[in-house]
């Protein structure tokens, strides 16, 4: 059996006195795409964050590709792609300078998908030559997403990646992901909100909740599972449909 991608052993995060997440085993598989849930401020952002070595863990330990994240390779990292929540772009520099500037560090740069996303994800000359910060919020989202795909990533670790986007941004964006990404084969964590872009991507789905995985499945058999009264502790057959919304509230709450 091939090692996890991602492999959290007894992770603790605290921020200050407060517990964010406390004795966290996760192991994600090559291949696996899986849609991270939780309430707000259940740790999402902070586990994604952990998990790349971006955030010093408690206690625990994380490895990514067979590699502690305290002391990834740049090899391994070049295998990495991110979206982060809070993009943090290079407000000062042009879509342009920005990713020239990116593209000099990745080996293994694909300049044929950058330049049609961007031509697809309505950049022309004038959002190419403005500097980011003058950009639309949905704008710099779309050009993140663009900067995390375009070295072809094993793993794409996205937080709440569209939540700046519209409708035909969001839907652009999936059928990226699903025909550009996934079915490469690439390993795919991403956090969200909107449950049912979750429906249309993601095989799996996690629930975070109290620090650690409550819950995790392939989609449908969580749902099939809930509707039996199986798993998430109901007695007895649902009359009712289960949605993933319901699910949601059942096992966040
Ligand atoms: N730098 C920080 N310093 C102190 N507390 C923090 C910090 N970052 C996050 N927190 C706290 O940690 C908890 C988890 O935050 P986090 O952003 O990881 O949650 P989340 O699940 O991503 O939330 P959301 O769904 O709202 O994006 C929250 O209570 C938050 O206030």
């Amino acid at each position: 059996m091939t090692a996890p991608i991602i492999q959290l052993r007894d992770v603790a995060k605290y921020y200050g006195g407060s517990i964010v997440l406390h004795g966290l085993h996760w192991d994600i598989g090559q291949g696996q795409v899986i849609g991270l849930l939780g309430r707000n401020g259940a740790g999402k952002s902070t586990l994604m964050e952990c998990l790349l070595g971006l955030r010093e863990l408690d206690a625990g330990s994380a490895r990514l590709f067979g590699e502690d994240v305290a002391a990834l390779s740049d090899a391994t990292r070049a295998r990495i792609g991110y979206v982060p929540q809070k993009h943090g772009l290079f407000e000062w520099m042009t879509p342009l300078q920005m990713l020239d500037y990116f593209k000099a560090m990745y080996p293994r740069w694909n300049a044929v998908k950058v330049e049609a996303l961007l031509e697809r994800w309505g950049f022309g000359p004038l959002e190419l030559g403005k500097p980011i910060g003058r950009l639309s919020g949905g704008q710099q989202q779309r050009l993140s997403i663009i900067r995390a795909l375009a070295h072809d990533p094993e793993l794409l670790v996205l937080d709440e990646p569209v939540s700046a986007l519209d409708p035909a941004g969001r839907r652009a964006f999936l059928s990226e992901l699903v025909d550009g990404v996934i079915e490469r084969g690439t390993t795919v964590l991403f956090s969200t909100h909107i449950l049912t872009d979750l429906e249309r991507v993601a095989l799996d789905v996690a629930f975070l909740k109290d620090g650690r995985i409550a819950l995790q499945g392939p989609l449908d058999d969580l749902l099939e599972g809930a509707r039996n009264g199986g798993g998430t502790g109901a007695e007895g057959r649902r009359a009712e449909p289960l949605s993933l919304e319901d699910l949601f509230i059942e096992v966040t709450q």
